[in-house]
């Protein structure tokens, strides 16, 4: 069931600069949602809009159906857990828990009772007493938490609130707000320029850039399936070269042809072809499809990031469980189904209609 819909939502601010240009989003109740995208692509514009800060210059907001464009955000159903997680730093725990029912003068028990199952849902029980100042980030982080989930709002939004978190502090609080988030079945909308936490955490991730949404799908198809060279750039590490379709399920690269699964891209098009790192293997020159000399190496504790250079000057990226030397001459390999070929230019609309002929014709 639709929870939250954005139709043709634009955003001038009063300079003139235009922030979101026509967001369209349709977001299903009980799921996972991300917002990735760089500095400055419109996240949290799109989260204020959602909340009721930040009014939208064009288009209708819609919540559980009804056009709540113009409704207060205080009376929305939406609470928000800020990147400085916005905590009365003079109140305890418990009192900053209960805020916002003693707020709306709730009983004493009723209150007790809701704190308890908030501090136990985000594993602070037994926490409430303590001042603040005494809690490390991530516990207040999961104080920010309790404090937005107690009056049960259906939709939770979560602006770059893990960024202050050390790396593996991080890590722990993904799981963790995946698991909230399936506990309390509500909608989650996360925005993070982090890709490797979109990834980690999401039912649906909706990638930005500019103002405009460049492709939504799962975390699997937008990896996969990168619909432009800024998705496939922005998630993860990408060998991004350019191509020409041969004929179906054949594309000329780095000076060579080779088999691939997609189709639907007429012969003779300049494309642009992606590898992903961790899709190339290192082999004996000879058994490679491709040579390339060695020029560094990383060792990132579970992988080498190793960096070659093709005989057409093209750097390759590859992650590969064993090392090599510097200098080495090496083959790559890889198989058909890892070429991912994408038409220049292509918006996710035309990408999706070319899947859908693609997966017809199988
Ligand atoms: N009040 C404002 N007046 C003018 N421009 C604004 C205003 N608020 C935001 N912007 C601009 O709108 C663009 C989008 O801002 P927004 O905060 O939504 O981006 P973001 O993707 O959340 O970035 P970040 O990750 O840095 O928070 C930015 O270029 C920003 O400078």
């Amino acid at each position: 069931m639709e929870i939250i819909k954005l139709d043709h939502i634009t955003k001038q601010y009063d300079d003139g600069f235009v922030a979101l240009k026509d967001i369209n989003l349709e977001l299903e109740s009980g799921k996972f949602y991300s917002l990735l995208g760089p500095s400055g692509s419109g996240k949290t514009t799109i989260l204020r809009i959602i909340a009721g800060f930040t009014e939208a210059s064009a288009g209708r907001v819609y919540f559980d159906g009804q056009d709540i464009t113009n409704l207060d955000a205080s009376k929305r159903h939406i609470n928000t857990v800020f990147q400085n997680y916005a905590l009365f730093p003079h109140l305890n725990v418990y009192e900053n828990v209960a805020f916002a029912l003693k707020l709306r003068r709730r009983p004493e028990n009723e209150i007790r009772a809701k704190v308890r199952e908030a501090l136990h849902t985000v594993r602070l029980d037994g926490y409430a007493n303590r001042e603040i100042s005494e809690l490390s980030g991530g516990q207040q982080q999961r104080v920010a938490i309790a404090r937005a989930i107690i009056n049960e709002p259906k939709v939770l939004l979560l602006d770059e609130c893990l960024s202050a978190l050390d790396k593996r502090l991080r890590k722990e609080m993904q799981f963790e707000l995946r698991a909230i988030q399936k506990k309390l079945g509500i909608t989650f909308i996360f925005v993070t320029h982090d890709q490797e936490e979109a990834l980690a955490m999401s039912d649906e991730i909706f990638v930005l850039n500019d103002g405009e949404i460049q492709q939504s799908g799962s975390p699997v198809d937008i990896y996969d399936e990168p619909v432009n060279d800024f998705v496939a750039r922005f998630i993860g590490d990408s060998n991004i070269l350019p191509g020409r379709m041969i004929r179906d399920f054949a594309v000329e690269f780095a000076g060579k042809k080779f088999e691939c699964a997609d189709a639907g891209i007429t012969s003779g098009e300049k494309v642009e072809v992606v590898l992903r790192p961790e899709d190339l293997d290192i082999t004996e020159p000879a058994a490679g499809k491709l040579l390339v000399t060695v020029q560094s190496q990383l060792f990132l504790g579970d992988h080498f990031e190793i960096k070659a250079v093709g005989q057409d000057g093209f750097e390759w990226l590859i992650h590969s469980t064993n090392g090599v030397q510097i200098g080495q001459e090496v083959g790559i390999f890889f198989d058909p189904e890892d070429i991912h070929v994408m038409r220049l230019g292509e918006t996710e609309e035309e990408f999706d209609a070319r899947l859908e002929t693609y997966e017809g014709e199988d």
